[in-house]
């Protein structure tokens, strides 16, 4: 490979394309003379749209052809959102960079009502997401909640077409694609927290390509990075999987790390959140320990149920 080439594996999705740009803007502008190219690759993932991601067997669908890229040489860095990258990374890769975090929140998105408070009773809303769903049925009983998924302007249209009568966004997703305006309010984290990850992109590379941690190293994030850390030690810890409904959300507030969780029964009946507030330097244990004070309050039950009796330890 030339020196001077840099090559990024990266899904066709509108999403992933733009997280891809954005990564070669960065790294062309830090690196004079350096050329990044995008490897346009299709996933499992893409392929299988029409089924709850809980159903086909999770976010990991996304990833492995990525992956297998970087192991068989064919390109140098995996560009993924942060929220669907798996816990566990096949020897020899990693994550090393964590790009600066866009708004972490979930968006209420709808073409009648201003806010989740507006919707009369019965309205239906779209999120295939078991953590949105969780949260909604939790604050508004009342609503009907129908499976949604596609690529965010498939979600669009389906909302435009009057399936339903607002759906749930992420916020960043919006935002990159140029759809901020469809965002009729912004759901604070007390509303629906946040998934693990959301809204950070995250650069995936061969643990011994040292060319490529020397490029990448001034696109690092400190603070996103650490957030991210405590969120997905605490994901680490449950084993959670995208068939259980989890929140974790990391918020840094002069120099404190602010970690809050949840854990949901799939159908909404119970909930179990937590919060934990510590140094920085401790994201980990934070997150191991937060994990474990859920567990012990009903997450080890909910888990077990959805996991058929195999709770984590
Ligand atoms: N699950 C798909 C996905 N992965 C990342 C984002 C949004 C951007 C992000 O969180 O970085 C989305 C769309 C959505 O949830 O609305």
């Amino acid at each position: 490979m030339l020196d001077n080439v840099l090559r990024i594996a990266t899904r066709q999705s509108p999403l992933a394309l733009w997280q891809a740009h954005y990564v070669k803007q960065r790294l062309e502008a830090c690196h004079a003379g350096l050329r990044v190219e995008l490897v346009p690759m299709v996933t499992r993932g893409d392929v299988i749209l029409d089924t709850p991601l809980a159903k086909v067997g999770g976010k990991g669908l996304f990833v492995k052809e990525l992956e297998l890229a970087l192991l068989e040489d064919r390109a140098d860095i995996a560009v993924h959102s942060m929220k669907d990258v798996p816990v566990d990374f096949p020897e020899g890769l990693g994550l090393i960079t964590i790009c600066e975090r866009e708004d972490p929140r979930d968006a209420f998105v709808s073409n009648h009502y201003d806010s989740l408070a507006a919707l009369p009773q019965g309205s239906v809303v779209g999120t295939s997401s078991l953590r949105r769903q969780c949260q909604l049925a939790e604050c508004r009983p009342d609503l009907i909640i129908r499976s949604l998924r596609g690529n965010v302007g498939t979600r669009l249209s389906k909302l435009d077409n009057g399936e339903y009568d607002a759906i749930i966004l992420a916020v960043a997703g919006l935002k990159r694609l140029g759809l901020e305006s469809r965002i009729r309010v912004a759901l604070s984290p007390e509303q629906s927290l946040p998934a693990v990850g959301q809204g950070a992109v995250g650069i995936e590379c061969r643990l011994d390509d040292t060319r490529t941690h020397a490029l990448l190293a001034p696109l690092n994030h400190a603070e996103t990075a650490i957030r991210v850390q405590a969120e997905r030690a605490m994901n680490m810890r449950l084993e959670g999987g995208c068939q259980v409904p989890i929140g974790s959300y990391a918020e840094l507030i002069d120099g404190e790390l602010w970690l809050r969780a949840l854990v949901g029964a799939p159908d909404g009946s119970q909930m179990v959140r937590g919060e934990r507030r510590g140094k920085p330097q401790d994201a980990e244990l934070l997150g191991v320990s937060l994990a474990e004070e859920l567990l012990n309050n009903g997450a080890r039950e909910i888990l077990a149920d959805v996991y058929n009796g195999e709770p984590p330890a």
